[in-house]
């Protein structure tokens, strides 16, 4: 069976009716996300393969997802760097930031040399509300993801790929291709160029929802907030 798929515009609307008729905070929808990710990185890089992730933020809801994913994996018992060049004065924001600060995560200047020394990598830099050329300073972090052999799991998005069409052909992002891929409440039509590893998190949806935006809940099992599908969306 294939997953379908959410295009940018739905997943913006069915975020925004989460947010109003669904009653949800944003508070609680990225800590969701975030805890969802923070277990794909468990699942796929456990303790045993190194404990240290790198974590590239990007200024949107989609690098909040990766804050919250680095405070978790703190917790989990791995040594999480993070790279936040983008700062909005948001309060949500520097709230996350002040809880990483208080665990001690240290936050770098400089991603391609913290990359050196990285044994895994989150992509938090953007989401599906990514389009156009990638602009300063992230052309180089996405270049250093794409060459580097450090695994990188991408959070919603490989961050470049146009969230309809993929990865962009040519310039920046051209050769990006992560290993693993979390795709929040449904995979964004981008999946069909993806390769590696993918799941499915963020386990908020109400049946009704998804009926609505047209798109299956996975079956999550026992306390997961995750689940591994096939590269292009169907179950394994
Ligand atoms: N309903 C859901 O599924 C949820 C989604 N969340 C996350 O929220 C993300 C979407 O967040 P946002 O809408 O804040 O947007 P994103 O985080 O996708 O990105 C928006 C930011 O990137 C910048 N940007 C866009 N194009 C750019 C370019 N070409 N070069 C440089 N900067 C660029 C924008 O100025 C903005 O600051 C999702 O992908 C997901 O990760 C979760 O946090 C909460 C729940
Ligand atoms: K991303």
């Amino acid at each position: 069976m294939t997953l379908k798929t959410l295009s940018a515009k739905a997943a913006a609307a069915l975020d925004r009716e989460l947010m109003s008729t669904g009653a949800f905070s944003i508070d609680q929808l990225m800590e969701l996300a975030g805890l969802s990710v923070s277990q794909v990185v468990h699942r796929v890089h456990p303790l045993s393969k190194g404990k240290r992730i790198l974590v590239a933020v990007g200024p949107g809801n989609n690098g909040g997802d990766g804050l919250v994913a680095a405070r978790h994996l703190r917790h989990y018992g791995y040594q999480p760097t993070v790279y936040y060049p983008k700062r909005p004065k948001n309060d949500l924001y520097q709230r996350l930031a002040k809880q990483l600060e208080d665990l001690e995560v240290p936050f770098v200047d400089d991603f391609p040399t913290a990359l050196q020394s990285a044994d895994h990598v989150i992509d938090a830099v953007f989401g599906f509300s990514f389009s156009g050329e990638v602009r300063e300073p992230f052309p180089a972090v996405i270049q250093a993801m794409a060459e580097s052999k450090v695994p990188v799991t991408s959070v919603d998005a490989p961050s470049s790929w146009d969230i309809e069409e993929g990865p962009p052909k040519s310039g920046v992002g051209s050769n990006f291709h992560p290993d693993v891929l979390i795709s929040l409440t449904a995979p964004k039509p981008l999946v069909k160029h993806f390769k590696g590893r993918h799941f499915i998190g963020g386990r908020f949806v109400s049946p009704a929802i998804a009926k609505k935006y047209d798109f299956d809940v996975p079956a999550y099992e026992g306390v997961d907030q995750i689940v591994e599908v096939g590269p292009d969306g169907l179950k394994l």
